[in-house]
């Protein structure tokens, strides 16, 4: 099977060099990006081939990866009608917002379709991604595709009715978990200890905590209670994060992410 992609940016980048590295041979990958320069550098990396423009990557391609910003899709997907026509292969986005009724409307007339959202921590093999598709997909295409984003990590089926939720919690609140370990690293760092220091231990203590929450089975809060010695030094923590609205800043925080991915997938932005 032949893999394109379209757009060579920070997603693509990871996706590539992770099906590189897990066994998919570069040779059959085909890529090209605005400027050319980043495709031809990420193939050279990867073993790829690098095209000169999307029509090239389509007609080489069995599968072909919108991998451009969502807003580019409606610049680029008029002038590649012809070529999705004449090979038809099956199309994979990775754009936020987009949905599968978007993308059929804008592509030729019954293509399959597949919707991916991944991360950014595919970049060590440890996305979390959704995946929806049309019904023009057949088992073996969502097999396919599903083989290739396990080569970044984890891969779920979720309905497109929640792809919006998932686009949040899956593929942006990464930056929230940078930003909390920045945070606690930096307070550290202000009460004396070395930065990079704070920072190491601070990720451990979330890689930690994420894996008590998937594996203790109790509930976050039954957690917090644990750690809270009555009269202790946590609870007086944890008090002030409520009142500094912490909670209330990140359900703030998911609302305007899936508000922006609404307005993308209206075409408002
Ligand atoms: N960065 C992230 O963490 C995630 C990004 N995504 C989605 O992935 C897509 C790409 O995002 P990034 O990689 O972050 O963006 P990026 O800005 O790093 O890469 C965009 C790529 O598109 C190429 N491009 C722009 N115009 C083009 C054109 N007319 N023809 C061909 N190539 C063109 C650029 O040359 C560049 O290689 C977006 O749709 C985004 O919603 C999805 C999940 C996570
Ligand atoms: O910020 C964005 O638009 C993309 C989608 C999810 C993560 N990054």
């Amino acid at each position: 099977m032949k893999f394109g992609f379209i757009g060579a940016g920070n997603m693509v980048s990871a996706i590539v060099k992770g099906m590189t590295a897990n066994g998919y041979d570069g040779k059959n990958i085909f890529i090209t990006s605005k400027t050319v320069t980043s495709a031809a550098k990420l193939a050279e990396a990867c073993g790829a081939n690098s095209c000169q423009t999307a029509g090239e990557v389509i007609a080489a391609s069995d599968v072909v990866v919108l991998g451009v910003k969502p807003h580019i899709l409606a610049e680029i997907l008029p002038g590649l009608q012809a070529d999705f026509a004449a090979k038809k292969p099956l199309v994979v986005s990775i754009a936020a917002g987009k949905t599968l009724a978007y993308l059929a409307e804008n592509l030729p007339k019954d293509m399959p379709i597949v919707r991916v959202m991944p991360n950014i921590n595919a970049k060590i093999g440890a996305s979390t991604t959704g995946i929806c598709h049309n019904d023009a997909v057949t088992a073996e295409q969502l097999e396919a595709v599903k083989a290739v984003f396990a080569t970044i990590g984890s891969v779920a089926e979720i309905p497109e009715n929640h792809f919006g939720i998932f686009s949040v919690i899956g593929g942006a609140s990464v930056a929230f978990a940078y930003m909390y370990m920045d945070a606690l690293a930096r307070a550290a760092l202000k009460a004396g200890m070395p930065k990079k220091q704070a920072l190491e231990i601070a990720a451990e203590t979330v890689k930690g905590s994420a894996e008590m929450v998937l594996k203790s089975g109790e509930a976050p809060w039954s957690l917090v209670d644990q750690v809270c010695s009555p009269g202790g030094t946590t609870i007086e923590g944890v008090t002030t994060l409520q009142a500094k609205g912490f909670e209330a800043a990140v359900v703030a925080a998911f609302d305007a992410v899936l508000e922006k991915d609404k307005k993308i997938g209206r075409g408002e932005v």
